[in-house]
C-alpha cells in the first residue's frame, strides 16, 4: 500500500436520488435527468454505470462529488449525508471525494504548467508537506507515467493521455477514499486508453480507493467493475454482480444493450 495511501472506509449508499432540471432551454418544461437511483458501493470497489448518451450518468456523478444539487435523495458516506452538509464544511469531503472527468483539453489550466497543477492541492487543501511540496510531488508522480520533464511544460503542450496521468496523480495527492471517472478513456485512442485503464486499476490495487465508473462502452465495465448498473432516461433498470447482469440481464433493454453491443463488435 502507498505510503499515506487512503484506504477507502466506508460504503458509498445512494439512496433514492433523482434530478430534475427546470430551464428556459426547456421552454419551461420539467425534466427529470435522474429518476429515484439507489445503488451502493463499497470500499475499494469498482461499481461500473452503463448507458446511452443523455441517460444521466453524469448527473448522478455530479450529484454524488457535490458538484450539482440533488433535488432529492441521500448520499450516505461514512455516516454522514453528504448532501446535508453546509457549503462551508465540505472541504474534507471535497479531499476524500474526487470526480476525474471526459475531457482532458479541459481538465487542467492550459497555460499553467503541469508541476503549478499538481502544486494547487497543496495550496487548495492545506496539505501536510507544503514546503516541500515540490520533492513530494517529485517522488510521487513516477507511478502513474510521468516523466520529471513534462513538470516544466504547460499543460496545453502536453497529450491527452498524458493529462489524464496528470489529473490522477493530482487527485491521488489528496488520498481520496472515493472517485467519480467519468468517462475517463472516451477521448483517447485505444492503445492508451488501455494504458489509463491500466493505472487506474493498479492506483485502485495500491491504495484501496472506490470507483464509480461511468462509461458507454461495456467490454471496458465488464474487465474494469465488480458491479454493474444500466440506467436509461434517469433511472437505474437493473444491477449487480458484473459476470450476473451482463451473462443473464433481466430487462429487455439490457438485452437489447448487450445484443448491440455484441454486433458493434463483430
Ligand atoms: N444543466 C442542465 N439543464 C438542463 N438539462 C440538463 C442539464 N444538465 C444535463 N441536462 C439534461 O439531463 C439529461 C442527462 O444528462 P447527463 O449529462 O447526465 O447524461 P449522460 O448519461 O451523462 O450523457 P453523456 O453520456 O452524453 O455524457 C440530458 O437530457 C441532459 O440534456
Amino acid at each position: 500500500m502507498e505510503k499515506g495511501a487512503c484506504v477507502a472506509i466506508a460504503t458509498l449508499e445512494v439512496q433514492h436520488l433523482s434530478k430534475s432540471f427546470h430551464s428556459n432551454r426547456l421552454r419551461g418544461r420539467t425534466h427529470k435527468a435522474v429518476d429515484d437511483v439507489s445503488l451502493a458501493i463499497g470500499p475499494g470497489q469498482t461499481y461500473g454505470l452503463m448507458g446511452e448518451s443523455g441517460c444521466g450518468k453524469s448527473t448522478l456523478g455530479r450529484m454524488i462529488t457535490r458538484l450539482l444539487p440533488a433535488s432529492s435523495g441521500t448520499v450516505l458516506y461514512d455516516g454522514t449525508d453528504l448532501l446535508d452538509i453546509p457549503q462551508r464544511k465540505m472541504l474534507p469531503y471535497r479531499r476524500r471525494i474526487q470526480m476525474l472527468f471526459q475531457h482532458p483539453d479541459t481538465s487542467l489550466n492550459p497555460r499553467m504548467t503541469v508541476l503549478d497543477s499538481l502544486r494547487e492541492p497543496f495550496l487548495l487543501h492545506d496539505l501536510p508537506g507544503k514546503q516541500d511540496m515540490d520533492e513530494i510531488i517529485r517522488a510521487h508522480i513516477e507511478p502513474y507515467g510521468i516523466q520529471p520533464e513534462l513538470l516544466e511544460r504547460r499543460a496545453s503542450q502536453v497529450s491527452g493521455g498524458q493529462i489524464q496521468r496528470i489529473v490522477l496523480a493530482r487527485i491521488m495527492l489528496l488520498q481520496p477514499e472515493f472517485i467519480v471517472l467519468d468517462e475517463p478513456t472516451s477521448m483517447l485512442d485505444v492503445s492508451v486508453q488501455a494504458q489509463i485503464m491500466d493505472l487506474l486499476h493498479q492506483v485502485q490495487l495500491r491504495t484501496g480507493v472506490s470507483y464509480l465508473l461511468i462509461s458507454h462502452d461495456l467490454d471496458l465495465l465488464r474487465h474494469a467493475s465488480s458491479r454493474i448498473g444500466i440506467m436509461y432516461r434517469g433511472k437505474l433498470l437493473e444491477q449487480g454482480e458484473t459476470e450476473a447482469v451482463l451473462n443473464a440481464p433481466t430487462h429487455p433493454y439490457t438485452r437489447e444493450l448487450i445484443e448491440n453491443f455484441s454486433y458493434m463488435r463483430d
